[in-house]
């Protein structure tokens, strides 16, 4: 018998960023919006913990302890006193340290469908609890669709989203270490004044109304600069998708992937086939939102 998960990327669409916390960590209001890339987590008995991985960033992805999808599957497995004998395999779609949230969609997603294998029966509350220990992105993972996530970003609280936004999304040739990102955004905010983060009224407006104008008036980063600041050339790339007519053009999270919000369908083709055409990133991908949270597929029969 295997049970397989498809848990949804995330793209941030404000994130809000205090001062540094005593224990590292930033108080954030961060607005989480589930895209339609996926991971697909398959988790099948085996003699021992073992995880793969297939996809064209496979070789990026750490396959010992440290994967969140077998701390996921150890966390689990240590609550109910049992042997995490399992084999994972990821099947990865989410591009690998791109501020998407990949490492979150495994993690939440190994969770999910141990949980179904084993028959471990965990609540709602305890399945959120385990994501909040494993990283602050992976609550949201497990939930998808929006959410306000306050705190280090793992308290949620669900958004309404009234309509289908259409994204494009650049890939770039690197990845970004989200803490050396929230490192340079210390660095660059040193001896300044950090205001409380606070969710944009506007902005959550614009969701329920599924009104993309007023979404891209409302999108924030305040991780893009100390993100540009890493990785200059990342602002070509967004010029050239606001060239091309997208409604904004911001970077994903602790990036380096660079989101852009588009109108309709056929003016993010139009976006997609720009970024493509400057070679100011690595691939590029078209999709939409809100995207469902982490879903059992099915399984196989032993
Ligand atoms: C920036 C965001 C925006 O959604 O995502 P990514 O762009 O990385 O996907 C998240 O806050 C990333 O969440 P996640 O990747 O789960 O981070 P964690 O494992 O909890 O923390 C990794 C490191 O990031 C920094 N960190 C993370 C969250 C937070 N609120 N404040 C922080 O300062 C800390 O240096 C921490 O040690
Ligand atoms: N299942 C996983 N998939 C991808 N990366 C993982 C995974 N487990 C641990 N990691 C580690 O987490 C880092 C951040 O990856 P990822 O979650 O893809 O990016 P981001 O935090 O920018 O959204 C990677 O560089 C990798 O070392």
């Amino acid at each position: 018998m295997s049970v397989t998960v498809r848990v949804p990327a995330k793209v941030n669409v404000q994130l809000a960023v205090g001062a540094a916390r005593p224990d590292g960590f930033h108080d954030l209001a961060n607005v989480f919006l589930a895209v339609g890339l996926y991971d697909e987590v398959t988790v099948t008995p085996a003699e021992e913990l073992r995880v793969t991985c297939e996809g064209a960033d496979a070789d990026q992805v750490p396959l010992d302890r440290t994967n969140l999808a077998a701390r996921a599957a150890l966390a689990l497995a240590e609550r109910r006193g049992i042997e995490p004998a399992v084999h994972i395999h990821i099947a990865k779609d989410i591009p690998v340290a791109g501020g998407m949230a990949g490492g979150s969609a495994d993690g939440a997603g190994a969770l999910l469908a141990c949980d179904a294998l084993w028959n471990a029966g965990a609540s709602r509350a305890e399945l959120l609890a385990i994501c909040a220990e494993l990283g602050s992105d992976v609550p949201f993972s497990l939930v998808g669709g929006a959410a306000l996530g306050t705190g280090r970003g793992e308290q949620l609280t669900a958004l309404e989203v009234g309509g289908t936004f259409h994204w494009v999304f650049a890939m770039a040739g690197r990845g970004l270490s989200t803490p050396a990102v929230f490192r340079e955004f210390d660095r660059l905010t040193a001896g300044l004044d950090v205001p409380e983060p606070v969710a944009s009224q506007e902005l959550l407006d614009a969701l329920a109304k599924g009104d993309a104008d007023a979404l891209a008036a409302a999108v924030s980063n305040d991780l893009q600069p100390a993100a540009l600041s890493l990785f200059p050339e990342l602002a070509d790339t967004l010029a050239t998708g606001r060239a091309a007519g997208a409604l904004a053009a911001l970077v994903s999270g602790s990036g380096p992937t660079t989101a852009f919000l588009a109108r309709d369908a056929r003016s993010a083709v139009k976006v997609a086939e720009a970024l493509e055409a400057s070679g100011t990133c690595r691939t590029v991908r078209t999709t939409t939102a809100p995207a469902p949270g982490a879903t059992v597929l099915g399984g196989t029969p032993a």
